[in-house]
């Protein structure tokens, strides 16, 4: 699980080792053992949680804070990735996790988004005639989809609202840059700035990839004031120990797409 900063990070694991965390889930999380490990490149938060009614196994969350932006965020997951299938313990799912802005009046501040849809919205070319994806001048991908069934599921248990998630390279500040999103990704929900390299660093893993978002501020002219990181961060806690039985629970191998 990536986040960009440490304080994502330390909101994910707090659904496992506080009491607040606890309360969110059925499963007896408040006994996870949380151990650093430092691989290349990368140092891991390894949540240990105990086989739960929903495993008969202990499962094992690696929790890692990866730097801001695409480029980032794909390296350091990419160190991950690969370590893990070096040391013989393969990931089944990689989440890209954190606070994001969302699209009002669909993602208002406070909510969650989880994307159906992790689509990166700058990387391209300008035209004469408007922005050209990568794809059109014939390189590369700029969308990843996650499990279908996975996203439904973690949706019904969190009530996280499912669309397409962008990722930018720069935080949109301004109505018009707003709108030209929303006109050229219509059903785009939330903006953030990892989730697309998460995702290229888990297809080149051959690992299926999540985003979700706890909306902090709405997409659209900068007003820092307006930010509610606190309450966005109290959302990804509530979000990750309602949806950690959900993976725990999943089948890597009984994938519906
Ligand atoms: O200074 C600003 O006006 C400003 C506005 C929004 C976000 C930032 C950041 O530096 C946040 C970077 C960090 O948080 C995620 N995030 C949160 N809100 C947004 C957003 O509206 N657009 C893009 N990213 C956002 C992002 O994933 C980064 O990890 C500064």
């Amino acid at each position: 699980m990536t986040t960009a900063v440490p304080l994502e990070r330390d909101a994910v694991a707090a659904a496992f080792t506080t009491p607040e965390g606890s309360t969110a889930t059925a499963t007896a999380t408040a006994i996870a053992t949380v151990t650093e490990r430092m691989i290349p490149g990368v140092t891991l938060s390894r949540v240990t949680l105990p086989a739960g009614r929903s495993a008969n196994r202990s499962a094992v969350l690696d929790l890692l804070a990866g730097g801001v932006g695409p480029a980032a965020a794909a390296a350091s997951t990419a160190a991950a990735l690969t370590a893990a299938t070096l040391t013989g313990e393969p990931y089944d799912v990689v989440v890209s996790a954190g606070i994001g802005g969302g699209f009002p009046p669909d993602a208002p501040v406070g909510s969650l988004v989880l994307a159906d849809e992790i689509t990166v919205a700058d990387l391209g070319a300008t035209t004469p005639e408007g922005f050209a994806p990568v794809t059109a001048l014939g390189f590369g991908a700029v969308t990843h989809h996650p499990p279908k069934s996975l996203v439904r599921e973690i949706a019904a248990v969190t009530g996280a609202r499912i669309g397409t998630v962008l990722t930018v390279s720069t935080v949109t500040g301004t109505a018009e840059r707003a709108a030209e999103l929303r006109r050229r990704h219509p059903r785009a929900l939330a903006e953030a700035m990892e989730g697309f390299g998460v995702a290229e660093a888990a297809a080149a893993h051959g690992v299926p990839v999540l985003e979700i978002r706890a909306v902090s501020n709405p997409v659209g002219p900068r007003d820092r004031a307006a930010w509610r990181i606190g309450d966005a961060l109290a959302a990804l806690t509530g979000a990750f120990g309602k949806l950690a039985p959900v993976l725990e629970s999943w089948n890597p191998h009984d994938r519906t797409h």
